[in-house]
């Protein structure tokens, strides 16, 4: 008779079975200018698994964009590796695509349906038809099928948001990455963004890397959480938070939850260790 496996046990086999869909390694990144040099990150490491919504967490300068732009492929890490399916990255790639919270980025002279079609064409990913297909069918699932032929002048910003999400799933990338991609929103329309975007989730279960510097909506949108210390960015912790979604808002545990990672983020961990109102599930704790 077969002995049952420990819960660690499965674990450890399952990550043997799945390696990683992204490995950020030991990651240091630089902007080098004609006066100085800026130490973004140090040594960062983290892995994304497929169908993760993985949060980069940190106060403004901690390096998060930095981050994400590596990963995309805009910047060389000066020490470390980034891995995609095992693959080093060198380079942007349909396989990652940005979505950035300046919505205006969409080309006003096209309607929202060549918006969505324009890269799926322009990296010869699909034939037109196709690509018209794929772009209808995404749109859709964003909520905007009537909005098809509508210039994006008539649009809300929420919308904006929703074309440009289109458009990213619309390439099917391996990983899709968000920076801050609702911070310029309003209160309520973020928060209905960030519903359709788990959603969204439920329904194509791409993988995600998002960053953000709101605990609040780390908690919401995130399975998983990087925390990184102020600039330059090291890696603080990494936290479990698939607990959490809109409805967890103001409740206790929520509530706790932010305030441990407020701690942790800004270095107070006495209290943070020892805060009986909060228990993630799972936490790293570097230093
Ligand atoms: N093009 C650049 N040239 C020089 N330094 C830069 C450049 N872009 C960013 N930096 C510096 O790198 C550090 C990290 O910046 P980054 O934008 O990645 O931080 P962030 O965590 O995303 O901040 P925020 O939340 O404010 O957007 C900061 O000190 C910033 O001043």
């Amino acid at each position: 008779m077969n002995t049952p496996l420990q819960g660690h046990t499965v674990s450890k086999l399952s990550s043997v079975a799945t390696p990683p869909l992204l490995q950020v390694d030991n990651v240091s990144l630089e902007y080098r200018t004609a006066q100085r040099v800026v130490r973004a990150t140090h040594q960062v490491s983290f892995e994304v698994d497929k169908a993760d919504r993985f949060v980069l967490l940190g106060p403004s300068g901690c390096g998060k964009s930095t981050l994400l732009k590596a990963v995309a492929g805009f910047i060389e890490p000066q020490e470390g590796q980034i891995r995609l399916q095992g693959q080093a990255v060198h380079g942007p790639g349909p396989d990652r695509i940005v979505v950035f919270q300046e919505f205006d980025q969409l080309p006003p002279w096209k309607t929202v349906k060549q918006n969505v079609m324009f890269p799926l064409l322009a990296s010869a990913t699909l034939k037109r038809k196709e690509a018209e297909a794929r772009a209808l069918h995404y749109l859709d699932k964003v909520g905007l099928g009537g909005f098809a032929d509508a210039y994006p002048h008539t649009l809300s910003g929420g919308m904006k948001a929703r074309v440009a999400i289109a458009r990213a799933l619309a390439m099917q990338p391996k990983i899709l990455l968000m920076d801050e991609p609702f911070a310029a929103l309003d209160a309520l329309t973020r928060r209905k963004m960030q519903e359709e975007l788990l959603l969204l989730w439920e329904e194509v279960r791409f993988t995600l890397l998002f960053v953000t510097h709101s605990i609040e909506e780390a908690l919401v949108v995130g399975n998983r959480i990087l925390l990184l210390s102020p600039h330059p960015g090291r890696v603080r912790a990494e936290i479990h938070s698939h607990q959490y979604d809109l409805q967890s808002l103001g409740a206790s545990d929520f509530q706790a939850s932010a305030r441990r990672i407020h701690r942790l983020l800004f270095n107070d961990d006495a209290h943070a260790e020892h805060d009986p109102a909060v228990d993630f599930a799972d936490i790293r704790i570097a230093y």
